[in-house]
C-alpha cells in the first residue's frame, strides 16, 4: 500500500501502459542498467489488446474463413457459431485479466505502476489510485502514451451509444444495429455484429466509405458489405436521436430502449447504435499545463527534451505497429542520449502501412494517387484486377477487388501502393519495403515472386507500368 508522501525515482516514466508505452519502456532501458516505470489505470496493454486490435480480429478472422470456404470449391462450407466466435474473442482478450502483461513487464525490469498519472511539473508525474498519491520522479524522461478516445457529440450523449468497447466486447447482440462513420471502425464491426446476427445500417456522412483511400477501395468495400445484406447509406447525415429509457448497462450490453434516428435519408429504427466516427488524442488531464505546454504543443512535438510523446496520443496515424515504431524511435533515442551518444535515424520518416480487415480486405502505404498529384509529383499509376495473377487467383473462386501503384515518373520511385482483397495485407509489405529503401521499378522488376504466389501480382502491377519505367532514368543534363 503507497502512502500519502511517497516518493520513486526512475530514469524513464511513461503514462500510459498500451503498446506505444509498453514499447517506449523497453526500448529504453533494455541492455542498459536504466530503470522505468509504466503508470496504467485500466489494464497493462491499452485499448490495443483488450478493446481494439486483437479483439476485432479474432472476430473477423473466423467469419473471413467461413466467407472463403463459402467460394472454395473442394471444402464444405463454414458456418460462423455466434457463442464459440465470442469465446475465441474472450481468449484472445485474456478474459480481461492483463497478468501476462505484467509478467512481460517484469520480466524486462519496468515497474507497472497503478493509477492515473499525470504531470506535475518537470520530469514529475503524480500518480493516484484508491490506495493514495504516489509522487515519481524521471532522471532521464517521460514518455506520454496515453492513446486516443473515440468523438462523442454532444447530440448522442444521452443516448448512450455503443463505442468501440462496447462493439468489440459484445456481450448483447442487438436485433437491428445502426452504425454511423464510414471508416474503418465502421467497415470492420459491421461485419462481425453482422456475423452474429446483428440486423445491420451503416449511416456514412461523406459519399463513399473508408475516405482516406484509394476511391476503388472504398467501392469495393461498399459492394462487399452490401453483398452480405448489409443496408449502407452514404451521403446521410444524422440530424436527431432519441432513446427510450437509456441506460449504463455495461460494457457490450444494450444501453436502453429502442432509438430513432433522424437522418437526411429517412428515420431509422435501431436497438442499438454504434458511433465510430473518428478519435482523439488524450491529452486532456494529464498535467500538461504544469510544464507550461498544451495538446496542441504535444501534437506538433514542440516538447522540452525531456518529454516525449508516442502512439494515438502524439496526434499521429491512430495505429498500433506505427505507435510501436515511434515508441521504438522514441525509446532509441533515450538510451542512445544516456550514453551520451545519438541514435541513428534515417533522414526521413517512414511510410505508414495500414490494413481494414473489411470484405474484401484494403492494405494501403504511402500516398494515394490523388496525394501524390497535391504534393507535386509527375505521377504514373498502373491498375490491375487483383484476380490477374494465377497465384491471387487460385485463393478462391471470386477474387473482388483492384490494386494499384503510384509512381513518380521522374525518378521511378514508389509513392504509394494500394492492394484489395485477399492476401492484401500480406502483399503491401513489399511496397513497404520499396519506398522505406528507395527501390526505383526498373529494379523491383528483377525482385522475383515465386510461381504462384500472391505475389505474383507485382509482376502484374510493375508489367503494367509504360516500357519507359523499365530502364533507369536518364540523368539530369548538366
Ligand atoms: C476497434 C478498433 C480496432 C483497431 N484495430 C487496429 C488494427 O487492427 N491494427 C492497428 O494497427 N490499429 C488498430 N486500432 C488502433 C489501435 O488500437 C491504436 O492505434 C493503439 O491501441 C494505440 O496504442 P497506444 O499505446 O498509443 O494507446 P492505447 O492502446 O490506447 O493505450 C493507452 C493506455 O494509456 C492508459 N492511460 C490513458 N491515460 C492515462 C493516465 N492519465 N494515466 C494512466 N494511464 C493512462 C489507458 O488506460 C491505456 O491503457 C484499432 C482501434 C480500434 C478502436
Ligand atoms: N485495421 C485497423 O488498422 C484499424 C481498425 C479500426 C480502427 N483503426 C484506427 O482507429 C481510428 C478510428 O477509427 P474510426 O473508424 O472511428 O475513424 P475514421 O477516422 O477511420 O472514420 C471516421 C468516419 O466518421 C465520419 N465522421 C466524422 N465525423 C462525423 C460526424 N460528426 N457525423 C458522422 N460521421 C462523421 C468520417 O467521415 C469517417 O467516415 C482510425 O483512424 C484507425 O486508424 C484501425
Amino acid at each position: 500500500m503507497e502512502s500519502q508522501s511517497q516518493v520513486r525515482e526512475y530514469d524513464v516514466v511513461v503514462i500510459g501502459g498500451g503498446p506505444a508505452g509498453e514499447n517506449a519502456a523497453q526500448y529504453a532501458v533494455e541492455g542498459t542498467d536504466m530503470t522505468a516505470a509504466i503508470v496504467e489505470r485500466e489494464l497493462l496493454g491499452g485499448e490495443c489488446s483488450y478493446w481494439a486490435c486483437m479483439p476485432s480480429k479474432a472476430l473477423l478472422r473466423p467469419v473471413a474463413v467461413a466467407d472463403l470456404t463459402a467460394d472454395l470449391p473442394g471444402v464444405s462450407t463454414a458456418h460462423v457459431a455466434p457463442k464459440a466466435l465470442l469465446e475465441r474473442r474472450d481468449t484472445w482478450v485474456s478474459h480481461y485479466d492483463d497478468a501476462g502483461q505484467v509478467t512481460w513487464a517484469e520480466g524486462a525490469e519496468i515497474a507497472v505502476l497503478r493509477g492515473d498519472g499525470r504531470l506535475a511539473g518537470e520530469r514529475t508525474v503524480r500518480v493516484a489510485s484508491s490506495s493514495g498519491d504516489l509522487t515519481v520522479t524521471a532522471r532521464r524522461a517521460v514518455v506520454i502514451a496515453t492513446g486516443s478516445a473515440a468523438h462523442v457529440p454532444a447530440m448522442y450523449a444521452d443516448a448512450l451509444p455503443w463505442d468501440s468497447h462496447d462493439a468489440t466486447g459484445v456481450v448483447e447482440v442487438p436485433d437491428r444495429l445502426v452504425i454511423v462513420g464510414g471508416g474503418v471502425v465502421a467497415c470492420e464491426a459491421a461485419i462481425w455484429m453482422h456475423a452474429l446476427g446483428s440486423s445491420v445500417t451503416l449511416v456514412v456522412r461523406d459519399s463513399r466509405l473508408l475516405g482516406r483511400t484509394e476511391p476503388f477501395a472504398g467501392e469495393a468495400v461498399l459492394t462487399g458489405l452490401r453483398g452480405r445484406g448489409i443496408d449502407v447509406r452514404l451521403g446521410a447525415e444524422v440530424t436527431d436521436v432519441r432513446r427510450e429509457d437509456a441506460a449504463a448497462t455495461g460494457i457490450g450490453k444494450v444501453h436502453g430502449g429502442t432509438l430513432t434516428l433522424t437522418t437526411s435519408d429517412g428515420e431509422i429504427v435501431a436497438d442499438e447504435l454504434l458511433l465510430s466516427i473518428g478519435r482523439a488524442p488524450r491529452l486532456d488531464d494529464i498535467g500538461l499545463s504544469s510544464v507550461g505546454l498544451t495538446a496542441d504543443d504535444v501534437k506538433s512535438g514542440r516538447l522540452p527534451e525531456w518529454l516525449h510523446a508516442v502512439g494515438d496520443a502524439s496526434g499521429g496515424p491512430p495505429l498500433t505497429h506505427w505507435g510501436k515504431h515511434q515508441a521504438r524511435v522514441v525509446g532509441a533515442r533515450i538510451a542512445a542520449a544516456a550514453a551520451g551518444e545519438v541514435a541513428w535515424e534515417p533522414d526521413r520518416e517512414a511510410p505508414v502501412p495500414q490494413v481494414v480487415f473489411s470484405d474484401p480486405e484494403v492494405a494501403s502505404v504511402g500516398m494515394t494517387e490523388a496525394e501524390a498529384r497535391e504534393a507535386g509529383h509527375d505521377v504514373v499509376t498502373s491498375r490491375v484486377p487483383t484476380s490477374s495473377a494465377a497465384g491471387t487467383a487460385l485463393l478462391r473462386d471470386h477474387v473482388a477487388g483492384e490494386s494499384q501503384l503510384v509512381v513518380d515518373a521522374a525518378s521511378h520511385l514508389l509513392l504509394g501502393a494500394t492492394f484489395v482483397g485477399p492476401e492484401a495485407g500480406e502483399l503491401v509489405h513489399a511496397a513497404t519495403v520499396a519506398i522505406t529503401g528507395d527501390v526505383p521499378v526498373h529494379v523491383l522488376r528483377h525482385a522475383v515472386a515465386s510461381y504462384p504466389t500472391a505475389a505474383e501480382l507485382w509482376l502484374r502491377l510493375l508489367e503494367e507500368l509504360p516500357r519507359e519505367l523499365r530502364i533507369p532514368p536518364a540523368s539530369p543534363a548538366g
